[in-house]
């Protein structure tokens, strides 16, 4: 949807400078979304099927939502984006708009991590930031719709975020694709995710989002507005899931690289 990056263009798509700057983008947004979504208590029924009764559906409020979200948003073409995976694939339907020419950017591959980010949102991330983990103001108070909203953008960004780890490593692999294709073809994990690893980066993206959590978190002219999200909380986030999210989507991406090429 917001492709900040030109995905109509090879080389820039695959530039490692330009993905990096799209995932620094990818921090505010999250951040965003985050502090939109815990404005409300956890309110635990809506993640659970059958929690809130929906006629002709058994799902929970929010994969209910989530589903027909995209159901509407594949009918603009949006999971035709390299850089987009649908939750819920089963659910799309045809673009109502003409097909974009994409080039190919990254190679075929079957790497969908959505239902790992979605487990770890549910149990681990809201949890983590919501307050009021305990209380739930019920289906008849305010806020089921609202909080399953905001569920909805926050999942959708994570998803874009982790998933653009094909790109990084399409990138890396064609810096140096002897080094992959020995490694590939070895099926060295270890191997690979050391040589698609870089700590440095890693930490300046940690010291970056703690910062960017901390200055979208306070209002400066009203300090008792301030710290709308725990700032560590949303570090944690990073660092237990969407860096490791990330780099698994890049090892398995990289394990799949070498079908159908002359290095099978
Ligand atoms: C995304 C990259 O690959 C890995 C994953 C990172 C992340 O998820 O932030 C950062 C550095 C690498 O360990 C990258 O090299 O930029």
């Amino acid at each position: 949807m917001d492709a900040a990056i030109d995905l109509t263009d090879r080389s820039k798509a695959l530039d490692l400078a330009n993905i990096r700057a799209q995932l620094i983008r990818l921090e505010d947004t999250i951040t965003f979304h985050l502090i939109e979504r815990v404005q409300f208590p956890l309110n635990k029924t809506i993640y659970v099927a059958g929690g809130v009764k929906i006629p002709g559906s058994e799902l929970s409020l929010m994969d209910y939502l989530l589903r027909e979200q995209e159901r509407l948003q594949s009918r603009v073409r949006r999971y035709e984006s390299p850089d987009e995976h649908p939750f819920f694939p089963d659910a799309l339907e045809k673009p109502i708009l003409e097909p974009l020419e994409y080039p190919t950017i990254v190679h075929t591959n079957t790497v969908n991590v959505n239902a790992s980010i979605k487990q770890r949102y549910v149990d681990e991330i809201l949890p983590s930031v919501c307050p009021n983990v305990r209380a739930d103001r019920g289906a008849s108070k305010e806020n089921y719709g609202s909080s399953a909203t905001c569920d909805v953008n926050l999942l959708q960004a994570l998803s874009r975020r982790i998933h653009f780890g094909k790109f990084v490593a399409e990138s890396k692999f064609q810096e140096n694709p002897e080094k992959f294709v020995q490694l590939i073809k070895a099926k060295d994990e270890k191997g690979i995710d050391d040589a698609i690893t870089n700590l440095k980066v890693e930490q300046k993206v940690l010291e970056r989002i703690k910062m960017k959590a901390q200055t979208y978190g306070s209002d400066p002219a009203l300090a008792e507005y301030s710290n709308k999200v725990d700032a560590d909380a949303v570090v944690n986030l990073y660092k237990s899931t969407i860096i490791p999210l990330t780099k698994i989507v890049e090892v398995e991406y990289l394990l799949e690289r070498l079908k159908g090429t002359q290095w099978e």
